[in-house]
């Protein structure tokens, strides 16, 4: 018998009877999530250690600058809907002068040898490790997350700019057996040129270093537009590349809001960029890729997934809802990689629907800074919506909710499990992005490979199984980038990741990442 938990918070628990009220007041928090509350700049400038570490303006050619019209755009605190500072509203005659610098930069930092980049990106890293607290705490001030979630992050950023100082230095060549006696054939990779950057809010921190990372070793220079929802991280990645010895106009960042899309144009079209690396949505990628084509610039495209989560009855049941915790819950749901289709095999369904639910009651949602707190907000009002649209859909269509199922203010929204879901309802259909686990049941391996590949997704999949035939068959039919067996986490610097289908082009991280930002010369060495 599947137990049904249905629960709402109170006091920082779940309750077991769902008797709120909603509370939506901009900048109020409804008392029953008691969370503590941090006042903006208090917070920031008492919190840091190094309060250099939080800038209000843009980083152009190594200097701390204003937008060219003066203009700047505020950026909220997602827990408290307060104001955290101010950013530089940028637009396409700054993104210019970003370009010009980073183009002028060029000529020297790919001119120097590999080890040198190498040493310079790790005084980066270690200034990021020494510094990883207050990064941390700038990360959960404008993303939500909880600290020690932001401080993972920190480190798991930090891991792609290490790997790529050192992949620096392993960027070899080819010398083909040629078929002509007096020829010699040879491959040398040189870099890419001045790379444009457009990067996420859900991970601040990684998703720049995992693109910096290896554009930077490989020898590019580059402009970043950071997500305006989440300008300071990449600011303070700034101030710190600065420290370490980066020479100006190699590490640039553009911050925009009203403008954003003109600068995106300007980094898409400008001809002296040679290639954009972007992660975001499917939607905003395709748009990039058409408009980068009248330059015929490379692209690396990170974007939406859909993963489905399988558990199939023959697995570890406890190890898979530990898993699918982890993989569903992370970022409060907003992850590119977190499962989206939960679907468990009939004969263990009630089973895996009922220790997940309990698991999920053990939650304490609330503000990122306070210690008790396992999840955070959601980024916006917009996220907010997307989840109580996807419930409620699910639930005019048949789905039960087995805990939680309502936006209890601000931007929290209760983490939820629904169970009885069908492949019509929009959870089956699209990216949820928030902490919504709905559960779908099968009875067959092939019906449920079917349903996990009829998306246009293909990013990442996790499936648990101990049989191992199955295990072989599952990892090769699911059509993704990235499968985790009997895991709910697959990122690692040293792991390409990236989709297929509409999920993206190219892959980072890894001994492949720094390739994306290499081009192959092939020199034909004749007259000997
Ligand atoms: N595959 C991955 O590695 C990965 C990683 C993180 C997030 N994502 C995806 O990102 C999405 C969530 O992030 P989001 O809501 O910030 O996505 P988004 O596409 O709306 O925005 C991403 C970035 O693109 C910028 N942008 C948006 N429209 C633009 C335009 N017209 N021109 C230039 N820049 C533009 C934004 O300002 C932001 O910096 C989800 O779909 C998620 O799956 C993918
Ligand atoms: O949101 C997508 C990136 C998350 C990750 O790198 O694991």
């Amino acid at each position: 018998m599947l137990k049904v938990l249905r629960a709402s918070f109170h006091n920082n628990k779940f309750i077991l009877s769902n008797t709120l009220t909603d509370s939506s007041s901009k900048g109020v928090l409804p008392s029953f999530i008691n969370c503590r509350y941090f006042t903006t700049k208090t917070v920031n400038m008492l919190k840091l250690k190094d309060p250099s570490l939080f800038r209000e303006a843009s980083f152009i050619s190594g200097a701390w600058v204003k937008s060219v019209t003066g203009k700047t755009f505020t950026v909220l605190d997602p827990a408290t809907e307060n104001e955290i500072g101010k950013a530089p509203d940028m637009d396409k005659e700054d993104t210019q002068k970003a370009i010009k610098a980073a183009s002028e930069a060029f000529k020297s930092w790919s001119g120097q040898t590999a080890k040198y980049r190498h040493d310079v990106l790790k005084n980066w890293y270690s200034l990021i490790i020494e510094h990883q607290q207050d990064l941390a705490s700038i990360l959960t001030q404008e993303n939500g997350k909880p600290v020690s979630e932001a401080l993972g992050e920190i480190k798991y950023g930090a891991n792609f700019i290490e790997w790529f100082a050192e992949e620096a230095t392993r960027t070899y060549g080819d010398v083909i057996p040629s078929p002509i006696k007096n020829q010699r054939f040879v491959v040398q990779k040189q870099p890419v040129g001045v790379v444009g950057i457009i990067t996420p809010w859900n991970f601040p921190n990684a998703m720049i270093t995992r693109k910096v990372g290896a554009a930077l070793a490989a020898g590019c220079t580059v402009v970043v537009k950071p997500a305006s929802e989440t300008p300071f991280s990449a600011l303070a990645m700034a101030e710190l590349a600065n420290r370490a010895g980066l020479p100006k106009g190699v590490y640039n960042v553009v911050t925009s809001h009203e403008k954003y899309k003109e600068v995106g144009l300007e980094m898409t079209t400008n001809p002296i960029i040679k290639k954009i690396s972007f992660t975001g949505s499917t939607a905003v990628g395709k748009m990039l890729m058409e408009q980068s084509s009248s330059t015929l610039k490379k692209v690396t495209l990170e974007l939406g997934g859909n993963a489905p989560f399988i558990v199939f009855d023959d697995a570890d049941i406890d190890a898979a809802v530990e898993g699918a915790i982890t993989s569903k819950f992370r970022s409060s749901g907003q992850t590119c990689v977190c499962a989206n289709r939960i679907f468990v095999q009939s004969s263990v369904h009630a089973e895996f629907a009922s220790h997940l639910t309990q698991k999920v009651s053990n939650f304490r949602v609330g503000n990122g800074f306070d210690s008790n707190t396992t999840h955070g907000p959601l980024i916006s009002r917009k996220a907010i919506e997307k989840c109580t649209r996807h419930v409620d859909d699910a639930v005019s269509k048949g789905a039960e909710i087995l805990i939680g199922g309502k936006h209890v203010g601000g931007n929290f929204y209760e983490p939820t499990v629904l169970s009885n879901l069908h492949p019509e309802m929009l959870i089956a259909q699209e990216e949820t992005f928030g902490p919504i686990a709905g559960i779908f049941k099968f009875d067959t391996e092939e019906h449920v490979i079917e349903m996990a590949n009829s998306t246009e997704s293909g990013l990442a999949g996790y499936f648990y199984s101990r049989d191992i035939g199955r295990c072989w068959r599952v990892a090769e039919a699911l059509e993704v980038g990235m499968v985790g067996i009997n895991t709910g986490i697959i990122s690692s610097c040293e792991a390409p990741f990236g989709g297929i289908k509409q999920s993206g082009i190219g892959r980072e991280g890894s001994k492949y990442g720094i390739d994306e930002y290499l081009n192959i010369k092939y020199i034909n060495f004749g007259g000997i």
